[in-house]
């Protein structure tokens, strides 16, 4: 597979209603939708970097430089049998997972509909649909997620996870289970927002009957989610320290989580996904997607990925309609019956780019081919 051009668009897409987590607030995605090009067939994937470096250190601005310094040099430039080869081809160049995962992933899109068959079926998904969540943001009083939470459930979404912080945490569980009651499926999510100096407040929450509590601690631990993790009943889930494979075996090993969060661009693509995904498989350990406020071309990566065996726990892929007015994509991603999305069964991602909101959103555009770049 040779590759003959990459694009790159930059997108503002408006969130219909801001959302809150302990790492700040945010209004819109401000990302890169990349397509790379090979014999007449497209690819897209979608950088899912955040415009500030709260969650990770990448931001949209270190993944465009990125992919235009090193990255899409290295793709144009190289030669790749299958969509493994592309990580071989990043390896020499440290992290900066999410600007890697951008052009990987779209690669993976360009080899499914080249063969002619599903993302999912590329990817070695077995489901034809699968269970979905949302996640809910902070708001200003703990009946006013309570009043969010009502709609989801209405919804039909089969996961709730709530974003929690010091100050807004056992108040509002306590508040969810008193609506709800034990049976709802309900997880918290820290986003870091903790340490071992608040270990008494945190078993708290081991009372609440939780699917898991996702990163209650440091970004970039895994000892101290250990040493809790050994105190805790309540599985603990880590998203924000797991950006390889080897850091997931680490994790495994030292006990330091009972679940793990797959982020395709926090990994840095579908290969390194799938490989974490198998390890899991292998440990007992199972997964889930989480979510970065994908476009629907990221959320077709997502529900593509979501179909391999081993992710038995509800993801954050919601539909397209708890983010935006309009998606990027047609059709819009919608439920096929309530809380469970069919994985689509067409070549590649499954999903069309809707060009007339692409144009709307776009704030730059750059194109790269192989007489225009050198290493
Ligand atoms: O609905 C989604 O896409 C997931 C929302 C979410 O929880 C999230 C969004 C942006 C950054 C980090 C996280 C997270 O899972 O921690
Ligand atoms: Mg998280």
């Amino acid at each position: 597979m040779k590759i003959e051009k990459v694009e790159i668009k930059r997108l503002h897409l408006p969130l219909k209603e801001a959302f809150e987590a302990s790492i700040g607030q945010q209004t819109k995605r401000d990302f890169l939708l990349v397509s790379v090009h090979s014999e007449g067939a497209v690819g897209y994937g979608e950088s899912v970097a955040m415009p500030t470096p709260f969650y990770n250190e990448e931001t949209t601005e270190t993944v465009l430089y990125m992919l235009e310094t090193f990255l899409i040099p290295k793709l144009l430039s190289g030669t790749i049998e299958s969509p493994e080869d592309v990580a071989r081809l990043f390896s020499p160049i440290r992290r900066n997972q999410m600007a890697k995962s951008a052009l990987e992933s779209a690669v993976w899109d360009l080899h499914a509909k080249q063969k002619g068959i599903s993302l999912a079926r590329a990817l070695g998904g077995t489901r034809q649909e699968i269970e979905v969540g949302v996640s809910v943001g902070i708001e200003k009083s703990v009946d006013a997620v309570v009043a969010k939470v009502e709609g989801f459930v209405a919804d039909g979404y089969k996961k709730i996870k709530v974003k929690i912080k010091p100050g807004f945490d056992i108040a509002l569980i306590e508040g969810l289970r008193k609506r709800f009651g034990d049976s709802l499926p309900l997880m918290a999510d820290a986003n870091s927002a903790y340490s071992l100096d608040q270990l008494d407040l945190i078993k708290e929450l081991d009372d609440y009957n939780l699917i898991m509590i996702e990163q209650p601690l440091a970004h970039d631990d895994i000892v101290d989610h250990a040493r809790l993790q050994h105190q805790m009943k309540t599985p603990i889930c880590l998203d924000e320290s797991i950006h390889t494979f080897e850091d997931a075996r680490r994790a495994i090993e030292l006990g330091s989580c009972k679940i793990i969060n797959i982020k395709v661009g926090r990994v840095g693509g579908l290969t390194e996904a799938k490989k974490i995904h198998d390890l899991c498989l292998a440990h007992d350990v199972p997964v889930w997607c989480g979510g970065m406020f994908e476009s629907g071309v990221g959320r077709a990566h997502n529900i593509a990925i979501t179909s391999l065996p081993n992710f038995t726990i509800p993801g954050d892929t919601a539909t397209s309609s708890r983010y935006w007015e309009r998606d990027i994509v047609t059709p819009a991603v919608e439920f096929a019956k309530p809380g469970i999305l069919a994985v689509p069964d067409g070549p590649g991602i499954g999903y069309e780019i809707n060009w007339d909101v692409v144009k709307a959103l776009q704030v730059m555009e750059k194109s790269y081919s192989q007489t225009n770049v050198t290493i």
